[in-house]
């Protein structure tokens, strides 16, 4: 049915705002099924998870993979996580397009005084807190969501240190509404993504790497313009047939911030390329 993105600084009110919105949702006719997935549900500590890149892009695997197998056109998954790098919320926006589901991200925009303050006094109340060390890390490196990246959009945002969290803040009944309204032909305010090449899963070969994708990219390529030469088919230039391949390479090959190894199997990828391609010039 839907994923929400979780987003903010650490301590910012995220694990607030995700219960809220959960209560909301159930509160609905009919009610949905709803799961929240975070770091403590999957024993995840975050002080040892950020502590180096290895860890945290350990964190980020597992967190993405829980995402991949919860997601359904049934229930309302809640990643309720920092979700604070723009190229993990993108592959979580991947996953809500190849489920072909809603999609949408709940920002807490809390100061980052307001965030130190409340991580104090979790430690001082000796409940689970960031140590400073790695609290002033994901600070200074977290990367704010913007409603013109498609997947920071719809952005539905909080202000915890100015209004508070609460089931009937603006944000959270938005959200709520956005992902349960029913859709029909005329609904423009309500995307359901679609599936598409980008967001597939290729087949995979321990052997096989970056290096084959662009072998085999290449080949459609000189295959198409060969055929051009021959004056079959409506003709591209190289310099557009190039720019796609890049950008081919780019959605499917780049390497995973959590750890999805790149496409591998030769064949798929060229079928995908060609695929790609048809949508792309829409000759299809
Ligand atoms: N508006 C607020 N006023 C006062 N304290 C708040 C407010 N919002 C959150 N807090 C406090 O901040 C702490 C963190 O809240 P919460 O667990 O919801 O944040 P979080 O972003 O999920 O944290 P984490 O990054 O650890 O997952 C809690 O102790 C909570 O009581």
């Amino acid at each position: 049915m839907a994923l929400v993105v979780i987003c903010g600084q650490p301590c910012s009110g995220k694990s607030t705002a995700a219960l809220c919105l959960a209560s909301a949702l159930e509160a609905m006719e009919p009610k949905p099924k709803v799961r929240i997935i975070d770091e403590f549900s999957l024993n995840l500590s975050r002080n040892r998870s950020y502590a180096d890149m290895t860890a945290e892009k350990n964190l980020r695997g597992v967190l993405r993979s829980e995402v991949d197998r919860s997601l359904s056109k049934e229930n309302i998954t809640i990643v309720d996580s920092l979700n604070n790098i723009k190229g993990y919320r993108y592959e979580l926006w991947c996953l809500a397009r190849a489920a072909g589901i809603r999609y949408c991200v709940l920002f807490c925009d809390a100061e980052e005084n307001y965030c130190r303050e409340w991580n104090n006094n979790r430690q001082e109340k000796e409940e689970y807190s960031y140590e400073m060390k790695i609290f002033d890390d994901l600070i200074r490196r977290f990367e704010r969501p913007d409603c013109r990246n498609r997947w920071d959009c719809p952005l539905f945002e909080l202000f915890p240190s100015k209004d508070g969290i609460d089931k009937s803040s603006p944000a959270i009944t938005d959200a709520a509404s956005y992902l349960t309204r029913r859709v029909d032909s005329k609904t423009r305010d309500i995307k359901v993504l679609q599936p598409t090449i980008a967001t597939q899963n290729l087949r995979t070969t321990e052997s096989n790497t970056l290096y084959e994708l662009d072998k085999a990219t290449q080949e459609v390529v000189n295959a198409i313009v060969e055929a051009q030469n021959q004056a079959l088919g409506r003709r591209i230039g190289l310099p557009e047939l190039r720019s796609l391949r890049r950008t081919f390479i780019k959605l499917t090959g780049q390497t995973s911030l959590s750890g999805r190894p790149p496409p591998s199997d030769a064949d798929s990828a060229k079928r995908m390329f060609v695929d790609y391609l048809n949508r792309e010039i829409g000759a299809s």
